[in-house]
């Protein structure tokens, strides 16, 4: 009987299932938007049962579009949106409050106050984090403070937390199995990335009980198997990552110094830097690539908040697109932005900046700016940010960057990826398989299982598909960045304030 590797991508803005074979092809895939809710400015949340349920839906979707059954499944891999908090009762499985998403800023101000207490460097120490809303320790605080007597039941031991790959298995296996790994569990800003456990003095801090947390596994092992009616039988569940450390698993990133960026709602430029975890000097995130045996991989991580989801802003708020993939035509239309800058801190400026209160701005404007001119701008400051973050990189490293791997919906854009090989003078190479998060997750699955034996054999599937060389005129890109650069001084609040 043919044997798959199921993959669950459960993303911020919609659950796929893909299927994989032993070539790493993609066999059938299903895809299922959900609805954002934004309760408040700077609030954003999802329903954890629509998690569920639009996961769950397209499973069997994506199983029943080349009709076979859980006994064709060898194993399943979970890779998640990261940092989004769910916290729920342990008997009735009901959430106590909706997910509160990773791109949520209701915790700004509080994060401010630890910043003045002078907890960052304490913080990064342990964690490799810079103190923001962004991550999962102070939406769960959020959630005890605030929701009528979740603190009680917390601290009678009733309420369990999970990021979104530990709520998926708790389905998944009808409340019998509470675990994430390494890879999340780096994102909690809860977790020691040196002693590998729950830290019981950010537990402390942030006034959330020990009985809530997940077991940490590694990111590659069967965690247990799946009870639910969505498969006749039982299936293993044997992988687990958060998706930007998956899609630097699928892009084969396995050797220190290796890089890719993921062009997706945000951007998320990640190098592997191997067995030890690197400090970094210029406010990039230390964090765990994964954990694989006994073996921890660190990796350096550039996170830009709004990529791919500027596209969505020029459709849905300026409505100068009808779909994100006419974005290319339009600002190809133009040679130039003519002058304009489009600096995208439309949920403020991740790194290197972490600027919680920056907002968006175009700038050099004239008469003759148009709608094609404002399109090209928005896809230049997505390619303007990733060169911020590996300049930043490369100082924290110590060394140039080689070659650029790429994924991601926007990474799909020839323009954008062509200009951000011209910006970083490197080549930038997108791969044949460009779903490389469900990838990853699939590869970390099928290693638990023996589907397939080792790195190096999967190493071998990896192909490009198209390199973007370098070519554009190094004294004409320097004028542009500078002018990139003065376009950013101006929005960041904290140095003009
Ligand atoms: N041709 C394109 N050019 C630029 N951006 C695009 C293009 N196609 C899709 N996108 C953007 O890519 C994002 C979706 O990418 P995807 O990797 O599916 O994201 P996620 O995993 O965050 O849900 C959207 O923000 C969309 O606007
Ligand atoms: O859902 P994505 O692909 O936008 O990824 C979100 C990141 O994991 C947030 O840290």
């Amino acid at each position: 009987m043919e044997q798959y590797i199921l993959s669950l991508d459960q993303g911020t803005s919609s659950s796929r299932a893909i299927v994989f074979d032993r070539k790493g092809q993609i066999c059938s895939m299903a895809q299922r938007e959900f609805t954002q809710y934004f309760p408040k400015p700077g609030w954003v949340e999802h329903n954890p049962h629509e998690i569920w349920s639009s996961q769950a839906s397209v499973i069997a979707e994506a199983i029943a579009a080349i009709d076979i059954n859980g006994l064709n499944i060898a194993g399943i891999g979970i890779t998640n949106q990261r940092e989004t908090t769910i916290v729920w009762d342990r008997e009735t499985e009901e959430p106590v409050y909706n997910a509160i998403v990773w791109q949520d800023r209701r915790t700004s101000e509080y994060c401010d106050s630890l910043k003045a207490e002078g907890k960052t460097e304490w913080i990064r120490e342990k964690t490799g984090l810079i103190i923001d809303a962004y991550f999962s320790a102070t939406k769960i605080k959020w959630i005890l403070d605030n929701v009528p007597g979740a603190r009680e039941r917390a601290e009678k031991g009733k309420l369990m937390f999970g990021t979104v790959d530990t709520w998926l298995i708790w389905r998944l296996t009808r409340g019998e199995v509470h675990v994430t790994d390494p890879s999340n569990a780096s994102r909690t800003m809860l977790f020691n990335i040196r002693t590998l456990q729950w830290d019981e003095e950010l537990l402390k801090l942030f006034d959330i009980p020990a009985s809530m947390m997940p077991e940490v596994r590694s990111s590659s092992e069967v965690y247990g198997a799946t009870k639910t009616t969505i498969f006749a039988h039982k299936v293993p569940i044997a992988g687990i990552a958060g998706d930007q450390q998956a899609a630097l698993f699928g892009q084969m990133c396995v050797e220190p110094g290796s890089v890719k960026n993921t062009y997706g709602t945000g951007c998320f430029l990640l190098m592997n830097s191997g067995e030890k975890p690197i400090a970094s000097k210029n406010n990039l995130l230390t964090t765990i690539a994964w954990k694989i045996g006994d073996k921890v991989n660190y990796a350096l991580e550039g996170s830009i908040f709004v990529g791919g989801s500027v596209v969505q802003w020029l459709r849905d708020g300026l409505g100068i697109i009808r779909s994100s993939s006419e974005v290319e035509a339009l600002a190809s239309s133009v040679p130039d932005t003519g002058g304009v800058y489009f600096v995208p801190a439309l949920t403020g400026l991740a790194a290197p900046h972490w600027d919680q209160y920056a907002r968006g701005a175009i700038s050099g404007i004239s008469r003759g700016t148009t709608a094609a001119h404002i399109a090209r701008a928005a896809l230049e400051g997505i390619a303007y940010q990733t060169l911020d973050i590996v300049g930043a990189m490369q100082r924290d490293a110590g060394v140039s960057l080689v070659e650029l791997k790429v994924d991601g919906g926007a990474a799909r854009n020839d323009l954008l990826m062509q200009f951000q090989a011209d910006l970083l003078a490197t080549k930038v190479i997108r791969p044949r398989v460009t779903e490389t998060t469900a990838l990853g997750a699939a590869y970390l699955a099928g290693l638990a299982v023996g589907y397939w034996e080792s790195v190096g054999e999967i190493r071998k599937q990896w192909q490009a598909e198209h390199i973007f060389e370098p070519a554009a005129d190094r004294t004409q890109i320097a004028k542009a960045v500078a002018g990139w650069e003065d376009a950013v001084r101006r929005v960041l609040r904290e140095k003009n304030d």
